[in-house]
């Protein structure tokens, strides 16, 4: 990780011609890390991410009672045993370990304080902590419904039927049910309203599967029945949202970039950005050795919904700044309550560049304008470090603000984009 506290970051000055290999997704090696701590045997996490959210959910299981070790083939995850006295979470940032191990808390009979970073307080968690409670957790939040709350354990947890408004984020609903093979009625929950990121739910169904429960879903409603979870093994996927700042850089430079290792088959919202490079004027080819983009230097404006795959909007809202027309991105107000509120920020930071990017209520408004250098603030979000290195290729003199925060899912991106881009 980059110590420096801002980061130069390169112009492309030549067409791109590179290969890559982005580090494992963050999405799929925290999960694993859970189910594997869910399971009945040891786990071997194969190729996970390492950055600073899996170190946190490593981390929170370790002091619930599921110790890990790193081995050169990977994590190897031991089952949760269960304890007493008190305990502490440290949630840094990260919304998966914020919603994903509380319900670990309270299958086990410690009391657990779960508190972050002063962002994470202020991301939502209520409609989740409601939901628990309905299933027989007790939680002390002392009514703030936020972070940092306590969660008493006693034992194991009831389960049964719950309503949830996962609207404001996909994790709660995905917390419930990576963890619902281990309540004793496990659990059936009915959606109110829609949830975004629907690819991170069909990948909460797809592990729980691999890890060998049986979760239905009918439309609204969703069903996993108590089991037992096994797995020897779990090779992680690379992290295809990582890959995203890569995927765009030859629309914007020219050129052609391979990313190492993309899945054939996937549930990450990343592999919409094969679809995106189509729609936008470039080309993106998928074969055994990964994918291929190759992009002439010009992108086409678009009304896009990102609701689907909101965490890739900081780098596609830096793309479309240098569209051959306006553009729009609705379907992310639950934006305002991730790392940043990125809606803000991104408006915020483009226009201090100046960019014509206005804040509608469920998107971004971009009409393309020429841009100047200067210093791209980053919020203590990572994808604001990716969405700056993609204006920097066509704007000298964008100085990203804290590069190193990038570490919450990437700690080597400055390293391979400056190597993309032979200036490292
Ligand atoms: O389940 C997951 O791993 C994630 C779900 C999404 O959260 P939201 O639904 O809160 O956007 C996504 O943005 C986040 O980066 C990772
Ligand atoms: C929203 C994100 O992260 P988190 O897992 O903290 O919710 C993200 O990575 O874009």
């Amino acid at each position: 990780m980059s110590e420096e506290k801002t980061w130069a970051a390169p112009t492309a000055s030549d067409p791109i011609d590179a290969d890559v290999r982005v580090p494992g997704s963050k999405s799929i090696t925290n999960r694993a890390f859970v189910l594997a701590a869910l399971s009945s045997g040891e786990t071997l996490v194969r190729e996970p991410l390492d950055s600073r959210d899996a170190r946190l959910m490593l981390g929170a299981l370790d002091v619930l009672g599921a110790p890990s070790t790193e081995t050169p083939d990977g994590v190897r995850v031991r089952p949760m045993t269960d304890g007493h006295g008190q305990t502490r979470v440290t949630l840094g940032n990260a919304g998966t370990v914020a919603r994903f191990t509380p319900p670990l808390a309270a299958l086990g009979s410690r009391t657990v304080h779960f508190d972050g970073d002063p962002a994470i307080r202020r991301r939502p968690v209520a409609p989740l902590l409601h939901a628990l409670r309905t299933l027989g957790a007790d939680i002390d939040d002392g009514g703030r419904g936020a972070v940092p709350f306590t969660v008493r354990g006693h034992g194991g947890l009831e389960g049964g039927f719950v309503e949830l408004d996962s609207s404001a984020s996909s994790q709660f609903l995905s917390a419930l049910l990576l963890s619902a093979p281990a309540f004793a009625r496990g659990v059936t929950v009915r959606l109110k309203g829609k949830t975004p990121s629907e690819p991170h739910i069909a990948m909460t169904l797809d592990m729980l599967r691999r890890f060998g429960a049986a979760p239905e879903r009918d439309g609204s409603e969703f069903h996993v029945p108590p089991a037992t979870l096994a797995l020897d093994t779990y090779t992680v996927e690379p992290d295809l949202s990582s890959a995203a700042p890569f995927v765009v850089a030859p629309l914007l430079a020219g050129g052609r970039i391979r990313v190492a290792g993309w899945p054939a088959e996937t549930t990450q919202p990343g592999d919409w950005l094969r679809s995106l490079v189509r729609e936008l004027g470039g080309e993106a080819v998928l074969d055994d050795e990964g994918l291929t983009v190759t992009g002439d230097g010009t992108v086409r404006g678009a009304v896009l919904d990102l609701h689907a795959v909101g965490e890739l909007t900081p780098v596609v809202a830096a793309l479309l700044c240098f569209a051959d027309g306006p553009s729009e991105i609705r379907g992310v107000a639950h934006l305002r309550g991730h790392e940043t509120d990125r809606l803000a920020a991104l408006a915020t930071e483009l226009t201090a560049l100046g960019g014509d990017v206005t804040e509608t209520e469920d998107g971004l408004r971009i009409r393309p304008t020429p841009l100047r250098g200067g210093v791209f603030h980053t919020y203590d979000d990572h994808r604001l470090v990716m969405a700056g290195a993609v204006l920097a290729l066509r704007v000298p003199g964008i100085v990203v603000e804290n590069p190193a925060t990038v570490g919450k899912t990437y700690p080597g991106f400055v390293t391979d984009w400056e190597r993309v881009l032979h200036v490292a």
